[in-house]
């Protein structure tokens, strides 16, 4: 872990304008900093900005304002292939639903195949046949789970194919938005200690995107709180869990289902109505 900053976001705005008079500020001058080789969680309601922060990170959509650097680069919106190309080198994104990267009548390897033949041109069909095996290996598959088609698998070794697939184009920053969120808790811990495992392998970064704070603890280095749009809390995750200054920061804890959880639910929408 060290602090060089592998991404840098600073002042990012972006409006959604929903018909001619009403608008969404979907991001309010939001800066951030990963720091190279650690995990930021980004938490918040539906509706927070998550989303759209990581979406402009790694270029899928435009910012209003501000600007967004990985390693050296500025990352702009683009379609030009090449950009496109050497930016999946820097950066990856693994959504909730794994499905959309699976082609349901092709084998989950095709995916995989996919990417190298875009990353990897170096490999020939039996280089990535190899390559393939081998990045199913490092996610706890095996050639079986490579030769099935997605219905054959369950939602976390779908999930493990897209880390996988993430992992095949070697990019320095894995965004994860909301990836482990669907999955049953056990499930869940399992492939949060895969990505902790591969995070330590491959010297990655993450961005860890989730309204789910009970997951947080077990990967997360630091924490951004989101709320309608803007960043209203920052810290180490064990000042952001064990020391929350904002009532809307306390209030996420307390919601975060855990064994004994009640949902608090008067209190909750008080808070967030406020
Ligand atoms: N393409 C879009 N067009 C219009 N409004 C949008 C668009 N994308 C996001 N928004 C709005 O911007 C706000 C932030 O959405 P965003 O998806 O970033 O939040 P989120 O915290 O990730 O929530 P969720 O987890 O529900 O996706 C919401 O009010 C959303 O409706």
């Amino acid at each position: 872990m060290n602090d060089t900053a592998i991404i840098e976001a600073q002042g990012l705005s972006r409006t959604f304008h929903l018909g001619r008079r009403m608008s969404v500020a979907a991001l309010d001058d939001v800066s951030c900093v990963l720091r190279a080789g650690t995990c930021l969680a980004v938490v918040g309601e539906s509706g927070s900005g998550k989303s759209t922060l990581a979406r402009v990170i790694v270029g899928l959509e435009s910012a209003d304002a501000g600007t967004v650097r990985i390693g050296d680069a500025e990352v702009t919106p683009t379609t030009a292939r090449r950009q496109l190309r050497e930016r999946a080198k820097l950066v990856q994104m693994v959504f909730q639903d794994p499905q959309g990267s699976l082609n349901r009548s092709l084998p989950v390897s095709a995916t995989i195949d996919e990417m190298l033949r875009a990353h990897r041109p170096d490999l020939d069909r039996a280089g990535r046949r190899a390559r393939v095996l081998e990045l199913f290996a490092e996610v706890g598959l095996t050639e079986r789970h490579a030769d099935a088609k997605p219905a054959a698998l369950s939602g976390g070794q779908k999930q493990r194919v897209a880390i996988a697939r993430a992992l095949a184009a070697e990019p320095r920053v894995i965004v994860l938005d909301e990836a482990v969120s669907a999955l049953d808790v056990s499930v869940q811990a399992q492939v949060l200690d895969l990505l902790k495992q591969l995070r330590e392998e491959h010297g990655l970064s993450y961005l860890f995107i989730t309204h789910d704070l009970s997951v947080v603890r077990d990967i997360a280095d630091d924490v951004v709180v989101m709320r309608k749009g803007r960043i209203i809390e920052r810290g180490t995750v064990g000042e952001i869990l064990d020391a929350p200054q904002q009532p809307y920061t306390k209030l996420l804890i307390a919601s975060a289902p855990r064994p004994g959880w009640k949902p608090q639910r008067g209190l909750r929408a008080a808070l967030l109505e406020e």
